[in-house]
């Protein structure tokens, strides 16, 4: 299995063109002087982020970013044309690294975030250039500068106001199936979502972006199933909503196998303000109701919302507790001011 949120990218921007050698030449006039244009410069290699993409799932199938070379200069003083510039297209939110896969080049943050990766060559000089008083015909011109060439590594952390955790099938992608247009795969087996989904989620007429992180299972940070690729993701929320499924056989366990595994990965993922649900809370009865909330209590050390997706139960409650503290983290804003909202419909998994 490939995962799609770390992609390895070769570039090489475009080489310079070679300035010309050439020498004006008409009737009846001699020694026309030198007329070599400069050669035009190699194209740019550029980056750029773009809503509505979620993962880096195309630079699986295209590795090689190449811009096209200068073309030469000609007679006449004629400036070869500028190579054409490449732009990969990379979801708001990927990071781009050294070839190390640590040094970090550019953090992709904002929709229309450009940033070059790599410089054009310069055109080489012509002929005429290099006219001066003492050598009116000069021979040479310059060969145009190479392009760069690198290895870089693109990895994608998602910029969602809120994140969804849990174990495998505690319904996280139900919970944002229902309360955003995202149409995630919904199966009752464990790691249906292979990687992460967004959706946009209003509540009293304010929108935030509500990330579905694929299930975390105990060694996750070590990796594990596969969550704990995905534990970037939540690393740019501002607050988790933990989902314990009602249906798990002991759910304060469920709790803190989760919470272990936030812990492990590090990065403060444990310190972020978490909202916990016992979720697919109507597969209970009342008296088991009361007896998983209370477990979950324990565990958890706060009364739990409790929700199902199925009839709707406490579903606002939860979407509102969210987006209060979005609110108040965020100084009254949600999504990030100068991000328009990137909404997901049909994404088909991979393999
Ligand atoms: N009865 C009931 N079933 C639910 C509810 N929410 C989810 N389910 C079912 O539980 C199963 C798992 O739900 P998912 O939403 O795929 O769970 P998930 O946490 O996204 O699972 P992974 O993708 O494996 O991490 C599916 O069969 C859902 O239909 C609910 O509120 N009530």
């Amino acid at each position: 299995m490939k995962f799609l949120d770390e992609a390895k990218v070769y570039i090489r921007s475009g080489d310079g063109g070679a300035g010309a050698v050439s020498f004006r030449r008409e009737k009846f006039i001699e020694f026309g002087g030198p007329d070599g244009g400069d050669g035009g410069r190699g194209g740019d290699v550029w980056v750029e982020a773009v809503n509505g993409l979620n993962t880096l799932i195309d630079f699986r199938y295209q590795q090689h970013y190449k811009a096209k070379t200068g073309t030469h200069g000609m007679g006449r003083n004629r400036t070869g044309a500028n190579g054409e510039e490449v732009t990969m297209k990379v979801p708001v939110g990927t990071q781009i690294l050294e070839e190390d896969g640590e040094t970090l080049i550019v953090d992709l943050v904002r929709e229309g975030q450009r940033f070059r990766l790599a410089a054009g060559g310069n055109g080489g000089f012509g002929n005429a250039h290099f006219k001066s008083s003492t050598n009116q015909a000069p021979t040479w011109a310059n060969p145009g500068l190479e392009g760069e060439e690198k290895t870089i590594w693109l990895r994608l952390k998602l910029i969602a106001d809120a994140g969804l955790v849990g174990l495998p099938n505690a319904g996280k992608s139900t919970f944002l199936a229902t309360v955003t247009r995202a149409r995630p795969k919904i199966a009752n087996y464990p790691f249906t979502t292979l990687h992460p989904n967004l959706g946009v989620a209003t509540i009293d007429g304010r929108e935030f972006v509500l990330a579905d992180i694929p299930g975390l299972i105990e060694g996750a940070h070590e990796g594990v199933g596969i969550g704990d690729r995905f534990l970037g993701h939540v690393e740019r929320t501002r607050v988790l909503l933990h989902l314990v499924s009602a249906q798990e056989e002991k759910v304060g366990k469920a709790y803190k196998t989760v919470r272990h595994e936030l812990d492990a990965y590090g990065g403060d993922l444990i310190g972020k303000p978490e909202i916990v649900a016992l979720s697919q809370i109507d597969t209970l009865d009342e008296k088991e109701r009361k007896k998983k909330a209370k477990e979950l209590e324990k565990a958890c050390g706060r009364p739990p919302m409790l929700l199902s997706a199925a009839t709707g139960e406490g579903m606002t409650d939860a979407l509102r507790a969210l987006r209060d503290i979005i609110v108040a983290s965020s100084g009254g804003d949600t999504a990030l001011p100068d991000r328009s909202v990137p909404v997901q419909d049909d994404v088909e998994d991979e393999e």
